[in-house]
């Protein structure tokens, strides 16, 4: 079971990598640790066993997180409404990739942070609003869907650790709140 010891820290160089994409048909090895990126999410999400196993909440992990250069992401987000149980995206993605995207841009209002950054950076992580993605599904199907705002934001922060890209390259350094016009503020 993955835990925050798994999960390697700014300083080790996967994480500045561009990850391989992974072969296919999937491995039972590459599915496995699929599962393993979902069930550390569902775990961060669940208040009892977060505490129980000392982890910060998530709703996307990285394969380079756990030092494995592969082109895996998992997502699990949970929908707005509390009342709905029912996440509005939740899946493992491999060889993830976007075909194309919005001109609108987008930023989390309250900005982003990382399981592998320990510590608060503080800025506008300005993103692509919508973007349409291909990747395989843990069954081995080719997949394209288009996502915008929230969910569209977590998974761009992932396909970024595929590259090697961390949130912060994105913060403005003179003004990290300097936003151009135009830019949706998602709340
Ligand atoms: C937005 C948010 N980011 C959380 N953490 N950071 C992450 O997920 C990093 C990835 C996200 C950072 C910004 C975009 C993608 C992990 N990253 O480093 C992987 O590359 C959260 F935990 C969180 N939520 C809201 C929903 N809540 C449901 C109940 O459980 C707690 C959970 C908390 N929302
Ligand atoms: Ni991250």
């Amino acid at each position: 079971m993955i835990t925050m010891k798994d999960i390697i820290r700014e300083g080790n160089p996967t994480l500045r990598a561009v990850a391989k994409e992974v072969a296919l048909p999937l491995s039972d090895e590459d599915i496995k640790l699929g599962e393993e990126m979902m069930e550390f999410l569902h775990n961060s999400q669940d208040p009892v066993k977060a505490e129980e196993l000392g982890l910060r909440g998530g709703v996307g992990l990285a394969a380079p997180q756990l030092d494995i250069s592969k082109r895996i992401i998992a997502v699990h987000v949970p929908n707005g409404d509390l009342e709905n149980p029912e996440p509005t995206l939740s899946a493992v993605m491999y060889n993830p990739k976007i075909l194309s995207h919005s001109v609108q841009d987008a930023c989390l209002g309250e900005g982003e942070g990382c399981l592998s950054v320990d510590r608060e950076v503080p800025g506008y992580v300005v993103r692509h609003n919508k973007i349409t993605l291909s990747y395989v599904d843990a069954s081995g199907v080719k997949q394209k869907i288009r996502l915008k705002n929230y969910e569209a934001i977590v998974v761009q922060h992932e396909i970024d650790h595929l590259n090697g890209v961390m949130f912060y390259d994105h913060i403005n350094q003179e003004n990290p709140y300097a936003l151009k016009d135009g830019v949706l503020v998602i709340e």
